[in-house]
C-alpha cells in the first residue's frame, strides 16, 4: 500500500486539497487536486488529474447544507472509493498564523489546537477556516495524524530588528511583534531558485506573492531576511479586499468620529477596502483589468497597487542592501502581464529592463542583462505542506521508534 497525505488549504466557503504519494524518502508525488466552493451555500466538488484532467465533479443545492464537515468527509469517501493500493496516512494543513510558539510544522494534539485556537483574533480571515477541519478531523476520524504547517514559520530568520515594532517593550512581551506570512509559498520559491538561477539561490531576492492576499519578502541565500506583512495578514500591500499598511491613526478615526464598533472597523479593512474599496467595482484583478480603459476607478486602484509594490520593493532593496533578482508569482503574479509589466517600469532605477515578448509569454525570465533579473515562477504552497508533513511523519515515527 502507498501511503498518501491529503494537503488542505481551508478558505471561509472553500476547501482545497491535494492529495500526495508519499514513497519512502523520494519528493511527494501529487496525485489528485481539486476543490470544493460556495461551502454553506450551493456547494461545487471538482477534482482533476496531476495532468489536470476534470475527474469527478458535483453539485449540491443550497438545500443540501454542505458545509467544511459534509465536504471532508465527503473528500475522504471519494478517496477511499478511486485510492486502489493507497492508504490515507495523515492530512496536511495550511495555518496561517503559528504565533510565537510554533516556528516548524507541527503534530496536532489538544495542546496544539487551544494554542492555535488563541491566535484566531491575530487572523481572523483566515485561522478559524484553517482550524475548522483540523477539529473535524479530530471528531470523525479520530488517531489519524494531522500535520498543522505555518505561514509564519519562514519568516522565524527574521532578526529582532526587522520583527520589531517601536512600541513599548510589554507590547513585545505581549506577542505584538511582526511575523509574517506566506511563508509556504516563499519556502517553495527558495526551494526552487537554483533551478532557474544558481546566482538566485545564493544571492538577494525579493519575492513578490501577489495573490488576493499579497506580501513580498526578501531573500539573502534562500532565507527571509524582512517582509511587508507584520503582526496581522492586514499589513503591508493593499490586496484584493484588505487595506494594507495604513496610519494607525485611521483606526482611531474609525471608532472615535465615526464611531464604529472594533468589528465593523475591522470588517471595512479586511473585506471592503483594497482593489475592491478603491475601485468600488471588484477585488479581481481580471475584472479591473477589463474595465481600466474605461473606468478611471479602476485604474486609480490598479495604480495604487503598483505603486506600492514599486515603493515597498525600494524599501526591500535597502534591507537587502541590493537587489540580484526579483520573483513573481501566486494569481496576479503569475497571471498577469501588465501588472508586471508596471512594477518592472518603475523599477528602471535599479537597472531592471522588460523583455517584453518574455514577459507575454509568461517566463520565466522576463528581464535580461548585465543588472539584476526578473522571474515568473509558480508558486506552490502545498508542495511545501506535503514536504513538511512527510519529515513530521518521519520525525514522529524515528521518536516512537527509539
Ligand atoms: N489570469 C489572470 N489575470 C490577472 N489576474 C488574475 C488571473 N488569475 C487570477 N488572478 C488574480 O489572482 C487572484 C487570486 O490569486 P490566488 O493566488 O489564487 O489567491 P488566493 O490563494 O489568496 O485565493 C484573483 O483574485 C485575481 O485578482
Ligand atoms: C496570509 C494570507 O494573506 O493568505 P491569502 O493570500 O491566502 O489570503
Ligand atoms: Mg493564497
Amino acid at each position: 500500500m502507498i501511503p498518501v497525505l491529503i494537503v488542505l488549504n481551508a478558505g471561509s466557503s472553500s476547501l482545497k486539497f491535494q492529495v500526495f504519494d508519499m514513497v519512502d524518502d523520494a519528493e511527494p508525488q501529487l496525485v489528485w487536486k481539486g476543490l470544493y466552493e460556495g461551502l454553506g451555500g450551493s456547494a461545487h466538488f471538482v477534482v482533476k488529474d496531476n495532468d489536470g484532467a476534470a475527474l469527478d465533479e458535483m453539485t449540491w443545492s443550497s438545500g443540501d447544507r454542505i458545509g467544511h464537515e459534509e465536504a471532508l468527509m465527503h473528500l475522504v469517501s471519494w478517496l477511499r472509493s478511486h485510492q486502489e493500493g493507497r492508504k490515507l496516512a495523515a492530512i496536511g494543513h495550511r495555518v496561517v498564523h503559528g504565533g510565537q510558539s510554533f516556528s516548524a510544522p507541527v503534530l496536532v494534539d489538544d495542546s496544539v489546537v487551544e494554542a492555535l485556537e488563541a491566535l484566531v483574533p491575530l487572523a481572523p480571515l483566515h485561522q478559524p477556516h484553517n482550524l475548522e477541519p483540523i477539529r473535524i478531523v479530530r471528531r470523525r476520524l479520530p488517531g489519524l495524524p494531522q500535520i498543522a504547517c505555518f505561514d509564519t514559520a519562514f519568516h522565524q530568520t527574521q532578526s529582532d530588528i526587522a520583527s520589531l515594532f517601536a512600541l513599548p517593550r510589554e507590547m513585545r512581551d505581549l506577542g505584538v511583534r511582526r511575523y509574517g506570512f506566506h511563508g509556504l509559498s516563499y519556502e517553495y520559491i527558495a526551494s526552487t531558485l537554483r533551478d532557474y538561477d544558481p546566482r538566485l539561490a545564493d544571492g538577494k531576492v525579493i519575492v513578490a506573492h501577489l495573490g488576493n492576499g499579497a506580501s513580498l519578502c526578501a531573500l539573502k541565500g534562500g532565507v527571509s531576511v524582512a517582509t511587508t506583512m507584520g503582526f496581522s495578514a492586514l499589513d503591508g500591500l493593499p490586496m484584493g479586499t484588505r487595506c494594507g499598511a495604513i496610519d494607525a491613526g485611521v483606526v482611531f478615526f474609525m471608532l472615535r468620529e465615526m464611531k464604529l464598533s472594533p468589528e465593523e472597523a475591522e470588517r471595512m479593512l479586511y473585506t471592503k477596502s483594497g482593489l475592491l474599496g478603491v475601485s468600488g467595482i471588484s477585488n479581481d484583478m481580471r475584472v479591473l483589468r477589463s474595465k481600466a480603459a474605461s473606468d478611471q476607478d479602476a485604474r486609480r486602484a490598479i495604480n495604487l497597487f503598483v505603486y506600492r509594490i514599486t515603493r515597498e520593493i525600494g524599501s526591500l532593496v535597502a534591507a537587502l542592501g541590493g537587489i540580484d533578482g526579483l520573483v513573481f508569482t501566486a494569481g496576479i503574479g503569475e497571471n498577469d502581464v501588465a501588472t508586471r509589466a508596471e512594477v518592472i517600469s518603475g523599477l528602471s532605477w535599479a537597472g531592471f529592463s522588460l523583455h517584453e515578448a518574455a514577459n507575454s509569454a509568461g517566463g520565466p525570465q522576463i528581464t535580461f542583462g548585465t543588472g539584476p533579473t526578473a522571474w515568473v515562477i509558480p508558486t506552490n504552497e502545498e508542495l511545501v505542506i506535503a514536504r513538511q508533513t512527510g519529515r513530521v511523519l518521519d520525525a514522529t515515527r524515528e521518536r516512537l521508534a527509539s
